[in-house]
């Protein structure tokens, strides 16, 4: 019987740091100056010199560290299920770990993770390499757990629900929460109870949301002009960033209902974002992009001071830029609401601020409010904008889906107006190539990561306390096991033929793919973020024929390096298709 992993490893620091300390003892320099005062290492000729000792200790564990790597799977065995499980599950004879790696002593798989950027590729190519659905990885003391299958996930977020409903604490977390006080990155406990309590009852109640109809048709309206103009502006072949469009657009809605405006700044004459708009939204995405980004401090806390990827000083930079924008805004609106100036709630911003305890004080202390505002930002933006810049991309390449889908709309909406939220139930074709864009082209690799809360056994293996839980979006949804030709963009995927009053809803219980996600942690802004997809993707459809530049013959699908998004922002040419009266001036 092979050894396990571990316990090779081990030997093999043990017994370098054990040469170490006899090339030590032998030299009698192991006295408080060799340890405290460096500059006066005794250096007799009968010793070895210091630095020899440092050379030695130094190559013995870099071989250590890459060489035994390679001699490893020699041994055999490198991934054996619950490999690095063993001596938990010899000590207490539970279920094993997940497959996955090895751990080294101490530090996990961190090298490893170091080692292979992006890490969200490095753990799907060891699933694959697994051939597995759920892994183990362990990243310094944390259980990291990846899982690429429906039932699993099920498992997880709907059977045992309330053990998985945590959170991990990260840098970026802490900075985008303004310290743990609002709600999607902040662990289970009286907080998160709080402010999820508040927003469900007093923000994104279905009767805000209807009251705040006007505004987002406002939005909506703008989108179809700013379109129609860029038509105008670039005459010679009318080629829109329909990346710019979106982001614009889903920063527009969110800023428009929490602080009844459309611009911080001026805007700009075209009618585009000004600079302060596009580095609004620009530091949104940048926090988002650094959340749960694999740092190494997210696993060893005190290497945080030494900020070694440097994200610490990227996500307080944009940061402290949404707050340039927000606090003002936020300060303002509170100083009204205290003197009396303001009685009635007309935006988000008003919600939060007039949400009363039940001894009549607000609910919610400013510090609280602030947090809560950037995190629905960034929960608003991110995706609406990349589903629908994907879908437009994907069906630009298939024209018999784009006017299927365009077809739709005609028929439901016509071309005498423009659609409405109203028409949303109707456009089941459209809501299905959304649906394909959250399955093929998730915003980003993994769901909000779910804590364990207590130890826990699913789909045989042992979860401790304390796990990570990624359920993979891109994993879900790729997923040839559930998915057949899951690379291929297939809406009618989505339709079931045989039941004719079938709705098609954006949200996707069953887990097979990530959209909303479930539970008690999913998503608060279901209607919300349906709605603003849905508008997007349909305004754009009906007011404008799509289609690939002169001087290319297909839409680059290619992802970029790095992250989810299109490697390149979506360039396309829009041609308006409908009476030019309807167009809002
Ligand atoms: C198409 C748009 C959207 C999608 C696809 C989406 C998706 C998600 C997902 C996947 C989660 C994590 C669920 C989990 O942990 O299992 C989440 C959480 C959340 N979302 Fe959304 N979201 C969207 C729009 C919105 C909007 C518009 C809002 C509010 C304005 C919002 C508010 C939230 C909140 C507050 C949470 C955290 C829930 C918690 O941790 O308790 N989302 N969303």
């Amino acid at each position: 019987m092979q050894p396990p992993l571990h316990s090779i490893k081990n030997c093999f620091l043990l017994t370098s740091i054990a040469i170490i300390l006899l090339f030590i003892l032998l030299n009698q320099i192991i006295s408080m100056d060799f340890l405290f005062n460096l500059e006066n290492i005794p250096t007799y000729e009968s010793k070895l010199p210091f630095t020899t000792i440092i050379f030695v200790t130094l190559i013995a564990l870099i071989a250590g560290f890459f060489k035994f790597n390679k001699v490893l799977p020699i041994l055999g065995n490198r991934f054996a299920p619950g490999s690095f499980g063993t001596v938990a599950r010899e000590k207490n004879k539970r279920q094993p770990l997940p497959p996955g790696p090895a751990p080294w002593p101490i530090v996990g798989n961190l090298p490893e993770m170091w080692r292979n950027k992006p890490t969200f590729k490095w753990i799907h190519g060891l699933m694959r390499e697994l051939n597995t659905n759920i892994c183990c990885i362990r990243l310094g003391n944390v259980h990291v757990i990846p899982v690429t299958s429906p039932e699993i996930a099920l498992e997880f977020l709907k059977v045992n629900d309330s053990v998985f409903a945590s959170r991990p604490l990260t840098m970026g977390t802490e900075y985008l929460s303004g310290g743990f006080l609002s709600i999607t990155v902040v662990p289970w406990g009286q907080q998160w109870k709080k402010m999820r309590k508040v927003v469900s009852s007093h923000v994104l109640n279905s009767l805000r949301l209807h009251s705040l109809l006007v505004k987002r048709r406002e939005e909506a309206d703008d989108l179809v002009s700013f379109v129609y103009n860029q038509y105008f502006r670039n005459n010679v072949d009318s080629v829109i960033n329909v990346r710019l469009v979106a982001r614009r657009y889903c920063g527009n809605v969110i800023r428009k209902i929490m602080f009844s405006r459309r611009y911080f700044g001026e805007g700009k004459d075209s009618g585009g974002p000004g600079f302060q708009e596009e580095e609004h939204v620009e530091s949104l995405f940048i926090v988002l992009n650094h959340i749960y980004s694999f740092i190494l401090s997210d696993y060893i806390p005190w290497l945080r001071v030494l900020d070694l990827e440097g994200h610490e000083r990227i996500v307080s930079d944009a940061m402290r830029t949404i707050s340039k924008y927000h606090d003002p805004i936020i300060d303002e609106r509170v100083r009204q609401w205290r003197c009396g100036k303001k009685k009635e709630a007309e935006d988000l911003l008003d919600a939060f601020i007039s949400a009363k305890d039940e001894n009549g004080k607000p609910w919610l202390s400013v510090p609280e409010i602030k947090a809560q505002c950037t995190e629905l930002m960034v929960a608003t933006v991110d995706n609406p904008s990349n589903a629908v810049e994907w879908a437009i991309a994907e069906m630009i390449n298939q024209p018999d889906i784009l006017k299927k889908a365009t077809d739709e709309i005609d028929r439901v909406v016509g071309k005498g107006r423009l659609v409405q939220e109203s028409d949303i139930p109707h456009l089941n074709y459209v809501k299905a190539c959304l649906r394909e864009a959250f399955r093929i082209h998730p915003v980003v690799p993994f769901n909000v990561p779910h804590v364990s809360t207590c130890d826990a056994t699913i789909a045989g293996y042992f979860i401790p306390k304390g796990s990570h839980v990624l359920l993979s979006r891109q994993g879900l949804g790729r997923n040839p096991e559930v998915w057949e030709d899951p690379l291929k963009f297939k809406p009618e995927r989505h339709i079931n033929l045989a039941d004719h009053h079938h709705q098609v809803e954006l949200t996707e219980p069953e887990l097979k793919f990530i959209s909303f996600s479930r539970g008690r942690r999913g998503c608060m802004g279901v209607a919300l973020g349906s709605e603003m997809t849905v508008m997007l993707l349909a305004r754009l459809l009906h007011g404008f024929d799509w289609s690939v530049p002169s001087n290319e013959e297909k839409i680059d699908l290619a992802e970029s390096k790095s992250d989810l998004f299109m490697a390149k922002p979506l360039h396309a040419r829009a041609m308006p298709r409908l009476p030019a009266e309807l167009y809002p001036a």
